[in-house]
């Protein structure tokens, strides 16, 4: 049963402190960190590149989660890697060869996971289940934090849980208190909140509260 890992997205943080802010989030209960790459091609908006996540790794003990959102992934494999990368997870809209692509993320050491934009049909990727380590369904689409979740591609979560019940599935955008409870029941055991974790009053209560509502739900999938 795939337990609940909980991702905050440090877009939402102070980029000009960006290691305290992984710190910060470490101590409120973080198991991942979401590191959101954005080259303002695949996506209207630039972020950061491997330099960051090297000099980030340097001062952290702490599972970067890296959601590649670039046109021609397989071009930063082995730099993110170096940089110290946990995880590269790419977008299947990206790359005309995402079995080769996930194939030279393991030879590099790092985990593989396979993104899905909201318009994308989750088809595209179910048949790299059993080679991805984790598939991240977009609750939005893909460019800026602050977004509506969209709760219409629940149903994506639904059929790859259903498929493949020890796969991390990650889901991302607009993900709160208010909607915990669907992305859970759906499936989603990796969750990733980047305004609803560093606005809230309580980040520690509200990782906590993601936490165990996911892996309630993860429970009772596992004896059906
Ligand atoms: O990948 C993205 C946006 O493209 C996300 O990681 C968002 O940054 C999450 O932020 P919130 O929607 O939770 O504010």
């Amino acid at each position: 049963m795939p337990i609940a890992k909980i991702s905050p997205s440090l877009l939402s943080g102070d980029f000009g402190i960006l290691a305290a802010e992984c710190k910060r989030m470490v101590s409120h209960g973080a198991d991942w960190l979401h590191m959101d790459v954005m080259d303002g091609h695949f996506v209207p908006n630039i972020t950061i590149g491997a330099p960051v996540i090297s000099c980030l790794s340097k001062h952290l003990d702490a599972f970067l989660d890296c959601h590649m959102m670039v046109s021609n992934p397989e071009k930063w494999v082995d730099d993110f890697a170096k940089a110290g990368a946990s995880l590269y997870c790419f977008h299947i809209e990206a790359t005309n060869d995402a079995s080769a692509l996930i194939d030279k993320i393991h030879a590099a050491g790092m985990k593989a996971g396979v993104a899905v934009k909201p318009k994308t049909p989750i088809s595209t990727v179910m048949e790299l289940g059993h080679k991805m380590d984790m598939c991240l369904v977009m609750t939005v689409e893909p460019g800026f934090g602050g977004q509506r979740f969209m709760a219409e591609c629940m149903p994506k979560v639904k059929e790859l849980r259903a498929k493949f019940p020890e796969l991390d599935i990650e889901v991302d955008g607009g993900i709160a208190l208010e909607n915990i409870d669907k992305a859970a029941e759906a499936g989603a055991n990796v969750i990733v909140a980047g305004t609803s974790i560093f606005k809230a009053e309580d980040i520690t209560g509200t990782i906590e509260t993601f936490r165990k509502k996911v892996n309630e739900e993860q429970a009772l999938l596992a004896k059906k």
